[in-house]
């Protein structure tokens, strides 16, 4: 984490409901949270706690019932859908599970689409793409197609992709669910390091406590409310 502390997101007292029919599911409860510029915050709870859709709020690929989430000051969910596809290209990263990357293209290819969408040449997109693919250690399966690589290195290929525009909050859904716990740990020690030298924020979901642990901060959602349990650095009170 930075020491300065600048909040780069904030999340105020954002609800959530889904209506269907007469029936409503209450998801989010109130949340208040305030993401810092670099640091490395893990959430975690139990399957169905709200984890999921709180990093879709974040990312602008739901909306808040009520509430507000601010990107540097900015309400996200009051902007066009132009501009918020904007902010997901430039200001955002995203990793899932199961990495979501194009089959029919190469690891240098899948990483530099990002920088292609937003409108940068091919060979300087693709350039950068090689200098990430370096960074995660793949640099020898550039030519690779999805299909051909193993499952931790699609994921560092999904997280080189999620850097290339140089976002300032990566928001990872489970990136390390389907791996084995050594590879779980490889793709947790990149994050880490790469927050740290790029200076980018990462959020992270994670069922893995251990994984949890080692982010600078933890927060638990239990049935839509958010809790400090416990801080990684060992403070603990207002999780904002
Ligand atoms: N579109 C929807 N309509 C109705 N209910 C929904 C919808 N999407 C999610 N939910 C409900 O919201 C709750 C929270 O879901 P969410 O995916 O955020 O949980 P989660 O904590 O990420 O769970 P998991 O760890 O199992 O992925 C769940 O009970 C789910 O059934």
């Amino acid at each position: 984490m930075t020491d300065t502390k600048q909040p780069l997101l904030q999340v105020n007292d954002v609800s959530k409901a889904y209506l269907e029919g007469d029936i409503a599911t209450q998801v989010l409860n109130n949340v208040n949270l305030t993401i810092y510029k670099g640091e490395q915050l893990a959430i975690v709870g139990g399957s169905g706690s709200g984890k999921s859709t709180l990093l879709h709020l974040m990312g602008t690929l739901d909306t808040p019932t009520t509430g507000k989430v601010l990107l540097e000051g900015e309400n996200i969910h009051q902007l066009s859908a132009t501009r918020q596809s904007q902010i997901r290209n430039q200001d955002l990263g995203f990793i899932y599970q199961f990495h979501h990357l194009l089959p029919d293209f190469s690891a240098l290819e899948n990483v530099a689409m990002p920088a292609l969408i937003q409108g940068q040449n091919r060979a300087t997109a693709l350039e950068k793409a090689q200098v990430l693919l370096n960074r995660v250690e793949l640099g020898h399966r550039l030519q690779h197609t999805p299909s051909q690589l193993s499952g931790g290195e699609r994921q560092r290929v999904a997280i080189a992709r999620a850097l290339i525009n140089q976002p300032k909050l990566v928001l990872a859904d489970e990136p390390t669910g389907n791996l084995d716990s050594s590879r779980g740990d490889e793709v947790y020690a990149l994050i880490r390091e790469l927050s740290l030298q790029l200076g980018t924020a990462f959020v992270v979901v994670t069922h893995d406590p251990v994984l949890a642990n080692k982010m600078d901060r933890q927060l638990t959602m239990k049935d839509g409310y958010l809790h400090l349990e416990d801080s990684n650095n060992g403070t603990s009170g207002d999780m904002a």
